[in-house]
């Protein structure tokens, strides 16, 4: 086999969030559980398998006594980690257990990253001043390209639904200055080098959303469009003439039939979406599959994916936290690992 010593490195994000409780659910299927070292508190690993026990003796849960732990305590100084509420303690632990997993997986020691859901807030209350963990992850790489990817495989009829947000973690109200011909570009080409490489689409058809409703109609709702959405379009035609690329599509009807072939009601009409900003893409991923998106960060020298939920600070403790998103990370993290393993061993074959 391939993928005999795929590693991969499972951080525990927030420990006060639901993190810790959908690595034990998702673990518990030993074909999850093989070749993952979680990293970060055994303690707190412990204390959640204890309570979801007390709550219910017959859940699935992996042991942590059975599982490889690579245990990072925090610093006593940041205080006490206390379920369900998220402080600079958690986020302190949060964010160490995130740069061990990098600098192992930078080291060789990890074939992919998976990550639990952090809390941004707990971040920046442990001084820790980084919009996510997507731009950790990049600033450790090294990566100066990257990009933020949603996949989700959908249970109705197996399609891949893929999005990537040309920008991210930034307020709204500086999306349309942040775009710009130079940086759509970028987000096109990694997403072409990702569908090529990652999942095996050569010729494929992306649709690209317009900014402002129904695509500025022609200026009178915005210019965007006009002035250098097209324009750019046409030369990216010009460049890529493998890919489809289809746009600037109105961001109101874009998602309809991505909507159909996900519940496999009509046959897909793109391999792939790229979403102008953070929920003009991630609605529409998370009211389709909220349960089943993974967010994957392209763009680095490994494989990095995560559920695609956060902390939900709300429901920890009490046994309800869903695991399958985590589930999917985990098996879509060993895909592409596995994947890059094969092209490397070819590539390395020619030579
Ligand atoms: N991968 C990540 O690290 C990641 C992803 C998304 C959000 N976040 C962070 O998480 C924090 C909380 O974000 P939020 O409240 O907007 O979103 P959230 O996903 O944590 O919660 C939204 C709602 O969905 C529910 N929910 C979430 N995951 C669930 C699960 N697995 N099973 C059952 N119900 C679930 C929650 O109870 C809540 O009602 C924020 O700091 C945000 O930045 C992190
Ligand atoms: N934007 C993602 C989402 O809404 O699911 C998530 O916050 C990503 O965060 P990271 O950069 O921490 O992976």
């Amino acid at each position: 086999m391939l993928d005999r010593g795929l590693k991969l490195a499972v951080t525990l994000g927030d420990p006060a969030g639901i993190g810790p409780e959908v690595i034990l659910k998702a673990l518990a299927d030993p074909v999850e559980a093989s070749g993952a070292w979680t990293i970060g508190s055994r303690t707190i690993l412990q204390q959640t398998y204890e309570k979801l026990r007390s709550l219910d003796p017959s859940v699935a849960l992996a042991n942590p006594d059975t599982l490889n732990i690579i245990d990072v305590e925090t610093d006593s100084k940041w205080g006490e980690i206390i379920p369900g509420v998220g402080n600079a303690a958690s986020g302190a632990a949060s964010f160490a257990d995130l740069e061990s997993a990098i600098a192992r997986t930078l080291a060789g020691e990890f074939s992919a990253i998976v990550t639990g859901p952090i809390s941004k807030t707990c971040w920046q209350a442990a001084g820790y001043n980084y919009p996510g963990q997507t731009e950790l992850l990049a600033e450790k790489a090294r990566s100066k390209r990257f990009g933020m990817l949603f996949a989700a495989k959908s249970p109705h009829s197996n399609w891949m639904l893929i999005t990537l947000l040309a920008t991210t973690h930034i307020p709204l109200r500086q999306v349309p200055d942040a775009l710009n011909p130079d940086l759509l570009t970028e987000k096109l080409e990694l997403l072409i080098e990702c569908l090529r490489e990652d999942f095996g689409l050569e010729t494929p058809r992306i649709a690209i959303s317009g900014l402002n409703p129904h695509s500025g109609e022609n200026g009178k709702l915005g210019n965007e469009e006009q002035d250098w959405m097209i324009p750019w379009l046409a030369t990216q035609r010009d460049r890529f003439s493998q890919v489809q690329l289809d746009g600037p599509i109105p961001p109101d009807t874009l998602w309809v039939k991505p909507g159909k072939a996900w519940y496999g009601l009509a046959e897909p009409a793109h391999d792939a979406y790229l979403a102008m900003y953070h929920d003009q893409g991630l609605i529409p991923v998370k009211l389709m599959a909220f349960e089943l998106a993974v967010n994957t960060t392209i763009g680095l020298p490994f494989v990095r994916t995560s559920p695609d939920h956060g902390t939900a600070f709300d429901i920890v403790g009490r046994g309800i936290a869903d695991a399958s998103s985590m589930k999917s990370a985990l098996e879509l993290a060993r895909e592409l690992a596995r994947r890059r393993s094969i092209v490397k061993l070819g590539r390395s074959a020619k030579y």
